[in-house]
């Protein structure tokens, strides 16, 4: 079988560094190319800068040399740069893996308009733990649907520039999607001042920022008498890098469609 040639983008970034050093570590895969935006002071530099590797593929900012010979290109920047890949990957046919977070509905759209013409995984997070954490929450919902107050809670680093994190925002739709609910018109994004009592049927949103905390999610199913919390933490980025990876590989021979972690890890 020849090997998958991957592109990584935002190469200088938190996850495009683990995501560097995950290409090089698995096997069958292959660092095609490696982007940085036109004024990275990381342009020119070996691509295994970062783990103390010498990989012989440079650093640079020319994406359609990077896309020439790619099989797939691997997103985890900032919306903007993401739908700037995607046009380019959909005119060349390249696939994708995109973890980038943050997106509003026309951004979301988009993605799913390009994947009836390239193959994309498309996922707010590329941990197992967090994609078990999906289906328990599937669960936990059906079987407390009454009388529990729904509240998620989660933890970044002080870097992070989306809130809450799209990992939270995917808990609160599967939650959602399992009692009958709308997100959008149940969701509350923090409290503040004289709020009045709880509305049962809401989902609370709590956002802590600070240090270098890596990914916290915990959900509260909290009645009169008893709580159940579920609850992951990430701490270390390779996890996400090699589930991104996972993901790459995965999608294989698939010419298109959109899918996510779930479909990955067969969770579906
Ligand atoms: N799905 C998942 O499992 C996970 C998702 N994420 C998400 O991945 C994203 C990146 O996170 P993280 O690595 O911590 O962020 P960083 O800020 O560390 O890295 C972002 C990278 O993207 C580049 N970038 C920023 N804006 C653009 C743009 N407009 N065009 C091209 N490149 C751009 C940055 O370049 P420069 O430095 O020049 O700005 C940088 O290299 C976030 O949305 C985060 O929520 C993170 C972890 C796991
Ligand atoms: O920005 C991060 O760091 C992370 N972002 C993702 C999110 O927004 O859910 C996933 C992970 O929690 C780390």
């Amino acid at each position: 079988m020849s090997e998958l040639n991957l592109v990584i983008v935002g190469a200088g970034g938190r996850m495009g560094r683990a995501l560097i050093e995950s290409t090089l570590n698995t096997p069958g895969c292959r660092l095609h190319a490696a982007l940085e935006r036109a004024d990275s002071p990381f342009l020119g530099q070996d691509a295994g800068l970062f783990s103390g590797q010498t990989t012989g593929v440079t650093i640079t900012a020319d994406l359609a040399a990077a896309l020439q010979g790619a099989d797939l290109l691997i997103d985890f920047t900032r919306p903007e740069g993401t739908l700037a890949y995607l046009a380019a990957c959909r005119a060349a046919g390249v696939k994708m893996v995109i973890g980038t977070t943050g997106f509003d509905d026309a951004g979301k759209a988009a993605i799913a308009e390009a994947a009836k013409e390239i193959s994309i995984v498309f996922a707010a997070n590329y941990s197992v733990g967090v994609n078990l954490t999906f289906k328990l929450l599937e669960v936990a919902s059906r079987v407390l649907a009454d009388g529990f107050d729904i509240e998620i809670i989660e933890a970044h680093h002080r870097y992070k520039v989306d809130a809450p994190s799209g990992t939270a925002l995917r808990m609160g739709e599967v939650i959602a999607d399992t009692l009958g609910r709308d997100l959008k018109t149940c969701a509350v994004y923090g409290r503040e001042g004289i709020t009045g009592e709880r509305d049962p049927n809401t989902i609370g949103f709590a956002t802590v920022r600070g240090g270098d905390v890596v990914g916290d999610h915990t959900v509260l199913f909290a009645a009169l008498g008893e709580r159940v919390e579920i609850s992951h933490k990430a701490s270390s980025r390779a996890t996400f890098a090699n589930g991104a990876v996972r993901a790459a590989r995965w999608l294989g021979d698939k010419t298109s469609g959109l899918f996510d972690m779930q479909d990955v890890l067969q969770l579906k």
